[in-house]
């Protein structure tokens, strides 16, 4: 949800009147789109931030539920992902079913070296190169 966020993009419309933030006008009507993708891998705040380390959250009372802007993975505010507390149960019990009820290996020929994370834009993310895992009896 941090690297791979589903949804790399927010977008947002402004109301009301032009704004000035940093000597940046935003115009009243400007569609704004937010880069979710992009603040996960900020270094700034992920120190690391191409390393798979789940750990790093151990420490970190980081709020995934629109609170805590540096991960936001369900966007925010008033228009915050209805589907949240869904997904929520549900990513986790689906992955953990997977993992539980098989043993999982990957085509003949592929090893985990070489297989390619490299992401496709577009108002959701996918992997440009769709990963083939084989189910196998535990
Ligand atoms: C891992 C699963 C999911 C992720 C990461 C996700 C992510 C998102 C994001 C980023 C938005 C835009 C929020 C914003 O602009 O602030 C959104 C909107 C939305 N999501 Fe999800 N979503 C997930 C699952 C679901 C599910 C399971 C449902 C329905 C059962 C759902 C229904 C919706 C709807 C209807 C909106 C539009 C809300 C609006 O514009 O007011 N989502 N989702």
């Amino acid at each position: 949800m941090r690297y791979h966020p589903p949804g790399p993009f927010l977008m947002r419309r402004k109301d009301g009147d032009d704004l000035e933030i940093k000597n940046y006008v935003i115009p009243k009507n400007a569609v704004i789109l937010i880069n979710i993708w992009a603040t996960s891998r900020d270094p700034r705040i992920w120190p690391n931030p191409d390393s798979f380390k789940p750990e790093r959250f151990l420490n970190r009372e980081v709020d995934f539920k629109g609170h805590d802007f540096e991960l936001i993975p369900f966007g925010a505010g008033r228009r915050i992902c209805p589907g949240l507390p869904l997904a929520y149960r549900m990513v986790h019990l689906t992955v953990a079913s997977l993992v539980h009820n098989f043993d999982w290996k990957l085509e003949p020929g592929i090893r985990p070296e070489d297989v390619d994370l490299t992401e496709k834009f577009g108002l959701s993310l996918k992997k440009a190169i769709p990963l083939k895992a084989v189910p196998t009896k535990p």
